[in-house]
């Protein structure tokens, strides 16, 4: 058995009942392979690989929160601070009842290599709890993020570990976050980001993973000689990654017709009213039916199925492995160019292989959707200046680092003989320099 084969077999072992974490590793090591095969045993020798899988830290931690009824709650809070070869841990914080430290690892790993490719200076990390905001009021939203915050600020801070939000962590509750923060050490310094332009946040943060989305698709069109001009476009979600790709993919020409949450989706062949969509999801925080009685044009459908309606593009913006083999069957049958993941790791890896066999141009998650991260480095960068820079600024730099990133992935492809395999090119090219990054800093 090959260096590679070892290191997956030995995370299996290590790390029972955690399949999105194996998934994630898996498909990052098989496209290394060819890095690897080059100079194996020193590899080897330096235990890179075993380095690279295992969290530098790994904190779960008990929750107690009181509910509206004066009851007490008990949710179980996770951080894993992956690796910090490059910069501080940086990563965002998921609060849904799925939440268990399989997945975290998985998006702690992803991350490492997505923020990688930012160019920036950031290490990996990711948090979260299996507390469910849903249908929560504010006061216990506030009493959950308190308690969370009062254990994880014994761990955190500007430049060592710097959380942001994620799935069920938005404004709000970065707010109550900080607050706790503050509270407890006393420091005003940017260790959360997404957080409001009162105290400290960046503007372009709250659109910057959809708009990025859609710059690196842009560019992943363009260099395949697409325009993206009135091509159809099927989202999956409706949180904030969904509504700003929606509304950046409008604005280039584009024309999104659906979108999806927990419980449906929405096809609207008129194109998606994003203002609606943001009054409904963002402001009422209520349910897809909501929007479909709105808007006459709009046809709204119990449970999963955004990927049967035919298009040019495919964006899943919403969660881990919504988007499978029969998924791409049909996208494939209906004449799809490209799928470009928002969200982390939406694809299986065998509806991952089965675009790539049928020429979909495929952009994976920790390059398409780094802009979010990005964004999130240059509000640290910000808050370290005590500066604010202005919307054009921090877009043009967004925009920026996403056609960066695009192109450093094709050429990473291309060096390996992987013409237009954009997952194995951002695989190695976020590889390439955090293992630079972690050989210069000797066996840590
Ligand atoms: N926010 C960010 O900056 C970044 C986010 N991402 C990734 O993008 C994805 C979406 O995150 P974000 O938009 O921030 O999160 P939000 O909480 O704002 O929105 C998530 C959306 O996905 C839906 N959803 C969540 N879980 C499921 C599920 N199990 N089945 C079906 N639908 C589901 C939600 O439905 P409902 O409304 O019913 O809850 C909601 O519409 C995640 O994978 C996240 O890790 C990646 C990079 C950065
Ligand atoms: O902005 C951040 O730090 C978090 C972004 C994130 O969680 C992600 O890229 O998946």
């Amino acid at each position: 058995m090959s260096y590679v084969d070892d290191v997956i077999e030995l995370v299996v072992k290590q790390n029972p009942s955690e399949p999105e974490f194996h998934q994630a590793v898996k498909e990052v090591l098989e496209s290394l392979r060819v890095v690897i095969e080059e100079n194996e045993e020193e590899f080897k020798k330096n235990a890179l690989l075993e380095r690279l899988v295992n969290p530098e830290r790994q904190l779960k931690f008990r929750v107690p929160w009181v509910d509206d009824n004066g009851q007490v709650q008990v949710n179980t809070g996770y951080r894993v601070q992956f690796n910090s070869a490059i910069g501080p841990y940086k990563g965002g914080l998921r609060f849904h009842p799925s939440v268990n430290v399989g997945i975290i690892k998985f998006l702690g790993f992803e991350q490492i290599f997505k923020n990688s490719l930012t160019g920036l200076p950031i290490g990996g990390g990711k948090g979260g709890s299996d507390f469910d905001p849903k249908g929560k009021s504010d006061r216990e939203i506030m009493a959950f993020c308190q308690s969370f915050m009062t254990e994880l600020c014994k761990y955190i801070g500007a430049d060592t570990d710097v959380p942001a939000g994620d799935i069920g962590v938005g404004g709000r509750e970065i707010g109550f976050l900080y607050g706790q923060y503050k509270r407890i050490k006393g420091l005003s310094e940017g260790v959360l980001t997404g957080k409001a332009l009162s105290y400290g946040g960046s503007l372009t943060r709250t659109e910057a993973t959809g708009y990025g989305l859609l710059y690196f698709t842009d560019e992943m069109l363009k260099n395949n000689d697409i325009d993206i001009k009135d091509k159809t476009i099927v989202v999956s979600g409706a949180g904030n990654v969904a509504i700003y790709a929606i509304e950046k993919a409008q604005q280039l020409g584009g024309k999104p017709v659906t979108c999806s949450d927990s419980t449906g989706w929405i096809y609207d062949p008129e194109g998606i009213d994003v203002e609606l969509l943001k009054e409904v999801k963002e402001v009422k925080r209520a349910r897809l039916t909501e929007y479909a009685r709105e808007r006459p044009s709009a046809e709204y459908h119990e449970g999963k199925g955004v990927w049967s309606i035919k298009c040019d593009i495919a964006l899943p913006c919403a969660t881990q492995n919504e988007l499978d083999l029969e998924d791409a069957k049909i996208l494939v049958e209906n004449g799809v160019l490209a799928v470009a993941e928002g969200a982390n790791m939406p694809t299986t890896i065998e509806a991952t292989e089965y675009f790539q066999a049928n020429d979909v141009l495929f952009g994976p998650g920790k390059a398409s959707n780094a802009g979010g991260v990005a964004t999130s480095a240059l509000e640290m960068a910000q808050n370290s200046q005590r500066l604010s820079w202005t919307f054009e600024e921090v877009d043009s730099k967004l925009q920026n680092i996403m056609q960066n990133i695009f192109h450093n992935i094709d050429d990473a492809a291309k060096a390996y003989g992987l013409d237009k395999n954009y997952v194995a090119g951002a695989n190695i090219a976020g590889f390439e320099k955090v293992v630079d990054a972690m050989n210069a800093q000797g066996i840590v």
